[in-house]
């Protein structure tokens, strides 16, 4: 069994978005170099336990309780002081975290702060604070905006929709585009939190299963929804009039194009909508097929891009594990679980096959875990997510269903039961960040452990690595 620690020091302060950056006082400076060093001890500490546990595995010495041990401190090594954590990377300049404003400078409409603060929201996020000032600005601006997976892009553009809205007019103003229906619903959460103490603002979900009785108009200010369903309740039904849309937001556009259909129904509302109307657009990914897209969809934007190398978060250390097989996989699998679920973790397999044999044979020795996958129903799959969420399941085994954009916590842990690949069999490094960024949200600390079973793999892996330069 051999193990790969991809851990590289912080890049540089990134040059890619106008932050200014804020004179460090020595104040900081101590607490940022006391924290370094505690955390370098913590990492060379559990890297060490889990190279141990990993031996043992190799050595086939499967001693489940010392490896469980072993790798129950490392978890809990990577899950303590997690508020300090994201305190002191909001004061780096080097982290996605990082910011120089306080919300108050941000001039949000009070009832809106309040519900920022009602989240336990401090200080926005690099993302946040740059984001908002060009989406809140008048006349309105166009923005096409990268972030890393879980530092805070769905809070910014409900902020603007939430702060754009007028809540005297019974008429939808702004419309929220979604992949998938779990990240609809979860998006409208956040809106329902965020506007706690804005009752006058409604929402309304666009989503399959949500009949409206013909003829009807709807008086709801925000709309959130899928592109097939929010199209056709834009023209079909016309429960929407897109003439009156001020703000437009495309949510996880490389989730978006690669769904069939998506892209081509997003353009058609996005034609629908008046010359003036906002049009904001996300992605934690930017490939050349995202780019065009997004140039396609959003005219003349503001653009917050980020450097390949800063893509992926230093918050999430990432390891490999050896074996032979799937049944090899399977059996270290087993003996790392009682780490796993120590917090909460999420595993990915390749296909639905997979992921409901691994379910069995993991229930079958006596675990608990719960099974997601694309062939149940929409309003089943939104069960077995709120279960998870609410900490009544711990492990999570799925496929790419749930790779982007589930926003979970307390997840500590991601495993790629199998690495993610195309249908070519080549590397999907957009899949591999988004599938690892379910952990490590916003500043927390968060364990990727792929397994690898072949030559191929580890090719696969070896690529994956190279991509990004870590
Ligand atoms: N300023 C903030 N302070 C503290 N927590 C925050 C802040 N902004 C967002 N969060 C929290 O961080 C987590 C991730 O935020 P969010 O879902 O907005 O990220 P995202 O960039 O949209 O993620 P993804 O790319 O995976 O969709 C959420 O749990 C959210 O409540």
């Amino acid at each position: 069994m051999q193990y790969g620690d991809t851990f590289t020091p912080p890049p540089g302060p990134s040059d890619s978005r106008p932050v200014k950056p804020v004179p460090f006082t020595v104040f900081t400076v101590v607490r940022v170099c006391l924290f370094e060093s505690l955390h370098v001890y913590a990492s060379v500490h559990s890297l060490f336990s889990l190279y141990q546990c990993l031996l043992r595995l190799l050595l086939n010495s499967v001693d489940n309780k010392s490896a469980q041990s072993l790798l129950n401190k490392l978890i809990r090594s990577n899950l303590v002081n997690t508020t300090n954590q994201v305190e002191v990377l909001q004061k780096d300049p080097s982290s996605p975290l990082y910011s120089v404003r306080s919300f108050e400078e941000l001039h949000l409409k009070p009832q809106l702060l309040r519900g920022v603060y009602g989240m336990g929201f401090n200080r926005p996020s690099k993302i946040q604070e740059t984001a908002l000032p060009m989406m809140l600005a008048e006349p309105a601006q166009n923005l096409i905006a990268q972030s890393q997976s879980g530092t805070g892009k769905t809070a910014a553009f409900v902020l603007a929709m939430l702060s754009h809205v007028d809540p005297n007019l019974n008429h939808p103003q702004c419309l929220c585009v979604s992949p998938t229906y779990e990240l609809a619903l979860q998006t409208g959460k956040v809106i329902e939190q965020m506007g706690k103490h804005y009752p006058e603002v409604k929402l309304v979900y666009a989503i399959r299963g949500n009949k409206l009785p013909r003829g009807m108009k709807l008086e709801e200010q925000i709309v959130i929804g899928t592109p097939g369903t929010m199209l056709d309740w834009c023209s079909k039904f016309r429960f929407i009039d897109p003439k009156k849309i001020k703000v437009f937001v495309l949510d996880e556009a490389d989730v978006m194009i690669a769904t069939q259909g998506h892209q081509d129904q997003s353009i058609r509302i996005q034609r629908m909508l008046p010359k003036n109307c906002q049009m904001l657009l996300f992605s934690a990914t930017f490939e050349e097929s995202v780019w065009s897209f997004a140039q396609r969809i959003v005219p003349e934007p503001n653009i917050i891009k980020l450097k390949r190398e800063e893509e992926t978060l230093d918050t999430i250390k990432q390891y490999y594990v050896l074996c032979n097989s799937k049944e090899e996989k399977f059996q270290a699998l087993c003996n790392i679980y009682g780490g796993i679920t120590i917090a909460q973790a999420m595993i990915f397999c390749h296909t639905r096959k997979t992921a409901g044999w691994l379910a069995g044979e993991l229930s079958r020795e006596g675990h608990q875990v719960a099974l997601l996958s694309g062939e149940m129903q929409v309003e089943q799959r939104a069960a077995v997510i709120e279960r998870f969420r609410d900490g009544k399941e711990k492990v999570l085994v799925t496929t790419n269903v749930c790779a982007r954009g589930i926003d979970v916590e307390q997840v500590s842990v991601v495993i790629n039961f199998d690495l993610p690949v195309d249908r070519e069999g080549n590397p999907d490094n957009e899949t591999y960040l988004h599938r690892i960024g379910r952990t490590g949200r916003f500043g927390k600390r968060g364990l990727a452990i792929n397994m690898v079973d072949s030559k191929m793999s580890m090719n696969i892996l070896n690529r994956i690595q190279d991509h990004f330069s870590k």
